[in-house]
């Protein structure tokens, strides 16, 4: 049973106590906790914040939950214009939360907005000045890492902690220390999360003390995911009672020397993981081959690296992002070598598929979200994890996408869909078929468990109402996916 702390709108499974190997203080579990059950829900943020682009087509009441449920054109603040809503709902929750007092200074350093980390500590200075937080909740805020020692011997990092302080501080208009903000500035670097929408997309920074406390390891137990303003902390693998509780800080899909130099640089410590402690010898850092030569590896990650940095130049155009990326992953796929799932090449192709979308070549998009889901996941991710539930999600998507009729295909496409006679109905039937049924354990937030879950049983139905049932057409299924698997070899061919 999770139960309440005295942290209001804190449910958890957890509790706070100083961890092993210098971690400080860490989140350990107070029952046996089963993969996709909730270790950690906190229903309210200590601050919440869009990211600047967000603020235009994101509501900053729901953080688009009821937006996606409603529909509803956002309207701005008539105070500020700033920050918009789905309906008086969401607006009034923000106006009570915090807005009402952030509202006059939006308007007064108009066309300027302020960069989210700034607006996230204004919230936090005004709010706490008007008495706004729980003293408890406050009490474990103040309690948080801020590693202040080890920033102050980089200067850079010193300068924009204290010139966002020095900023924040006098638009608040409040008489407070600023050495006290450089040090929420410090706690809010080091311990907010992405907040991200039910699908994983970043929209903004999340704090919340309690979640704060939770310790990072490359080869962790549970994951963060947001539905709207609200947090679980679900957990990946089987957690027994009294085992400490991680998370990952970074993308541990990365090597051992890029994954340690990001956490020593960010977070200041030296990951003692147990992935950490197998070294390179793990698929992270593992070639298909290990030539005597590196040399040729070597230059093609440099290039691919090179080539994936200008793709995505916010400058870049999608076709010309596209030419790029593929052009990046051919260096890699030339090498012989390369996994797959060794980076960049995974995240070559997330990007690509992001790029291909934008761009209209839907066909193309499907076969890279098929090789993603055939070839990388399996390997990359963990059954339960979140992201490995979203990209399915995208197959399907993009398989109805295709699948309607009149949909037109580009003759141009290098591998051609209808080469290969796809059922896709079938197709889509079995990829949510397999989503639906691994629903319960897997991390995935309410929201999107509730999609996937109507979803299936809307094409479940459209088969039943032509009579037929797919669970029972176990034959058919496997035909079709053999189909999928040869179109996805032939792709990599030609890659
Ligand atoms: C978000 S805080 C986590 C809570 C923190 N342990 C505390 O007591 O407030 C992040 C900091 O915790 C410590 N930490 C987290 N994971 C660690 C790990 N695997 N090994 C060593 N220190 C870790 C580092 O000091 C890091 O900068």
């Amino acid at each position: 049973m999770a139960s309440r702390t005295v942290l209001p709108s804190v449910t958890t499974k957890t509790v706070p106590r100083p961890a092993p190997n210098g971690m400080g203080n860490g989140l350990f579990a107070t029952a046996d906790i089963n993969p996709g059950d909730t270790a950690l829900h906190i229903e309210a943020p200590f601050v919440a914040i869009l990211d600047t682009p967000r603020l235009e087509d994101t509501c900053a009441g729901c953080f688009g939950k009821r937006q996606m449920e409603t529909g509803n054109e956002l309207k701005a603040c008539t105070g500020c214009r700033v920050v918009k809503y789905c309906d008086r709902t969401c607006q009034s929750k923000d106006w009570k939360f915090a807005h009402s007092l952030e509202c006059p200074i939006f308007k007064n350093i108009k066309p300027m907005v302020l960069p989210n980390n700034a607006r996230a500590l204004l919230r936090i200075v005004l709010r706490s000045a008007r008495n706004k937080y729980d003293p408890e909740e406050f009490k474990v805020f103040d309690g948080l890492e801020t590693h202040i020692n080890e920033i102050s011997e980089s200067q850079g990092q010193l300068d924009r902690i204290t010139l966002t302080a020095r900023a924040v501080k006098n638009y608040s208009g409040i008489d407070i220390e600023e050495g006290t903000v450089s040090t929420y500035a410090a706690k809010l670097d080091l311990n907010s999360f992405n907040l991200t929408t039910s699908m994983y997309d970043r929209i903004g920074l999340y704090l919340h003390p309690y979640a704060g406390l939770i310790n990072h390891s490359c080869d962790y137990n549970a994951t963060v995911g947001f539905d709207g303003a609200e947090l679980y902390v679900k957990a990946m693998r089987p957690i027994k009672q009294d085992e400490q509780v991680f998370i990952s800080y970074i993308d541990t899909t990365t090597p051992y020397d890029i994954r340690r130099n990001e956490l020593k640089e960010r977070y200041f410590f030296d990951c003692l993981c147990t992935k950490c402690q197998k070294g390179t010898d793990t698929f992270e850092d593992r070639f298909l081959s290990e030539p005597e030569d590196m040399t040729p590896l070597e230059t093609a990650e440099r290039e691919a690296l090179e080539l994936m940095q200008t793709a995505t130049g916010s400058s870049t155009e999608h076709v010309e992002a596209i030419e790029k990326l593929e052009a990046a992953m051919h260096k890699l796929h030339e090498t012989a070598a390369w996994p797959l799932t060794r980076q960049p090449y995974a995240s070559l192709r997330d990007k690509l598929i992001i790029s291909l979308l934008s761009a209209g070549n839907f066909t193309r998009a499907f076969i890279h979200a098929a090789i993603r889901y055939i070839k990388i996941d399996p390997v990359v991710y963990d059954k339960a994890h979140p992201i490995r539930h979203i990209h399915a999600w995208s197959l399907v998507r993009l398989t109805v996408f295709i699948s309607q009729e009149g949909f037109q295909p580009d003759p141009q496409d290098p591998v051609q869909i209808k080469d290969f006679q796809l059922n896709f109905h079938y197709l889509i039937w079995y990829i949510l078929a397999e989503l639906a049924s691994t629903q319960l354990e897997s991390c995935t937030v309410p929201s999107f468990k509730k999609l996937v879950g109507n979803q299936f049983v809307q094409v479940h139905n459209e088969f039943k109402t032509n009579g037929l049932d797919p669970s029972k057409s176990r034959g058919v299924l496997a035909a079709e996916w053999q189909k999928l698997e040869r179109l996805v070899t032939k792709a990599l061919e030609k890659e």
